[in-house]
């Protein structure tokens, strides 16, 4: 405890000096804003939390709150918390209130019963910076522009009709991924590198027609990788900033800094796109950048869209579509690999459908019901937002029976509901034919749409998530491509690793590095 005080403590200190040195403050500022924060909380927070029925949680200390004991892996925290302390406990993060919900009920109440005071987000000062100040959909406050906003990328980029408009896209590059495979059959290769790539360039030529080719695929891939990586990891860092509002301008844990030296990589593709397609005047092309272009010149428009959201819009599909579902697609290849029966099964199922000789596509997606339901198995265990992105009350609301005040800050802990024992069955084991029994309803009963509470790894409510059909697609055709014209095995001498890195996007804790062996009986496919 103690010296997990002073590691915590210890990056606060060096980087108050950093800033001291820097900018010729005295530390007097610092020692009077302590004593004045302490004897605020001493006199007038405790006291007024006391006797507001607020849920029960592990005492703190002045100040700090519970910061000093808060384990990097938020998730199986919360959930250790919850065995103690139940399934609707707060926790003291600074200044701020958080309050962790882990039961079907009470998530019920929050993004169902009263799910448009709870449709406001908390936003971040990693957020912020990332997304040019909150203007995107996944920051916006619940209202108008948010609304705008949702509306234009879920008619226009993530619908089912453009959808299956740029299914020629989505083949070419998943075509590409296998000819780049078939090359490096019989040595290592790290599949979410190549599935992040492969993801990354649908969603480019989706926005703007252009992809990373050639040469420049194993390197690039990997770069964008690791900035997309830095950023979700940035998102999902505990950050004093968040806790402490009022330190938010000296950015002591220089996670600002960082985000800020992050954005340039993308944010100089998006105005080079930009300023290229304004230069060429052509406003034919059929692509997102040139429709959000368009709409920003519709003089009508009663929520008009200015260059900012614009970009902020274009970070959101690529931050927020690609790790996630890579990310899902490493898992899933992982289980796989492990539970050999499972793996067996899925080619079999691919084998009837689609056979040998032949190249899985889009259309055979819903013939493969047992792929379907690795999919959903693989998010049950490992859900890429395991607190989903927290919310914030506008008002003081009850959930449970205890009061959640207004703009605490709310975490869903969908991860550990996807494996509370007396939901499921040996919650722990990777099962998909959990999804296929029709004794529970269990094939329909589970879907994707956040109506069941015990199994929602979108969310639910007005901020599911806007992406769902886009990564249907994505995560059943690529995982069907994979394992349909490869057989995969683990480098002799190596154990398949599945536990997980807490992030705001859930990852592999070491990455996938598996063989390819060719399974098609015409090589002329993988060409
Ligand atoms: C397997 C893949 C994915 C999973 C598991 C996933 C899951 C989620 C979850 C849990 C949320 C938060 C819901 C909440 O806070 O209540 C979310 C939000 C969001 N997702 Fe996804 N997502 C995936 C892929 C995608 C893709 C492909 C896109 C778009 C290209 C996308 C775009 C978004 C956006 C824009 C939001 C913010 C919605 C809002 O605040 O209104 N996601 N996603």
């Amino acid at each position: 405890m103690v010296a997990m005080f002073l590691s915590s403590i210890t990056p606060l200190f060096e980087n108050l000096n950093h800033y001291y040195t820097n900018n010729n403050t005295t530390p007097f500022l610092i020692i009077a804003f302590t004593v004045i924060s302490t004897l605020t909380w001493l006199l007038f927070l405790r006291p007024n939390m006391a006797h507001r029925n607020l849920p029960p949680g592990p005492p703190g200390l002045p100040i700090f709150g519970n910061l000093l004991s808060l384990d990097p892996d938020l998730h199986t925290y919360f959930l250790s918390l919850a065995h103690t302390y139940g399934p609707i406990f707060k926790i003291q993060l600074g200044s701020k209130l958080g309050i962790v919900i882990t039961s079907p009920s009470m998530v019920r109440e929050v993004l169902k019963e009263h799910d448009s005071v709870f449709a406001n987000r908390d936003v971040p000062a990693a957020g912020r910076a990332a997304t040019y100040g909150g203007a995107d959909i996944a920051w916006a406050p619940y209202g108008p522009e948010w609304r705008m906003l949702r509306k234009v990328c879920v008619l226009k980029m993530l619908s089912n009709n453009t959808l299956d408009s740029v299914y020629e896209l989505r083949r070419n590059e998943v075509r590409k991924m296998v000819g780049f495979l078939h090359d490096r059959v019989g040595s290592e290769v790290n599949v979410g590198e190549q599935v992040f790539l492969t993801v990354l360039n649908v969603i480019t030529e989706m926005m703007w027609g252009g992809a990373v080719e050639g040469q420049e695929r194993e390197g690039l891939g990997a770069e964008f990788r690791e900035v997309v990586a830095e950023m979700t990891h940035l998102l999902g860092k505990p950050n004093v900033s968040d806790f402490f509002p009022a330190l938010a301008r000296f950015d002591l844990q220089r996670v600002e800094k960082q985000m800020h030296a992050l954005v340039p990589r993308f944010d100089g593709i998006f105005e080079r796109k930009i300023g290229e397609r304004v230069k060429e005047g052509n406003k034919k092309s059929n692509d997102f950048l040139q429709f959000l272009l368009n709409l920003r010149e519709e003089a009508d428009s009663k929520t008009p869209l200015t260059m900012v959201q614009l970009k902020a819009l274009l970070m959101d599909m690529v931050v927020g579509g690609s790790d996630t579902s890579a990310n899902t697609i490493e898992f899933a290849m992982a289980e796989m690999i492990k539970n050999s029966e499972v793996m067996k099964k899925v080619q079999e199922e691919l084998e009837a459908v689609v056979g040998r000789d032949n190249m899985v596509e889009e259309s055979h997606i819903h013939k493969l019901p047992y792929l379907c339901a690795v999919m959903k198995e693989t998010l049950r265990l490992h859900p890429a937002l395991p607190l989903l992105i927290p919310h914030r009350p506008s008002e003081t609301t009850t959930i449970g029976g205890y009061t959640v005040p207004k703009d605490s800050r709310v975490f869903v802990n969908v991860w550990a509901i996807h494996r509370d024992p007396s939901i499921w069955d040996n919650p722990l084991e990777f099962d998909p034919t959990r999804f296929l029994r029709d004794d529970d309803g269990g094939a329909n009963k589970w879907d994707f749409s956040g109506s069941d509470f015990t199994y929602f790894p979108f969310g639910s409510g007005r901020r599911i998530c806007a992406g769902i059909a886009m990564a249907e697609r994505t995560v059943l055709y690529f995982l069907a491509t994979l394992v349909h014209s490869f057989d995969w095995r683990v480098i002799d001498g190596e154990k398949l690793d599945i536990s997980e890195k807490f992030g705001i996007v859930l990852k592999k804790k070491t990455p996938l590095v598996v063989i390819p062996k060719l399974r098609l009986s015409n090589l002329g496919l993988y060409k």
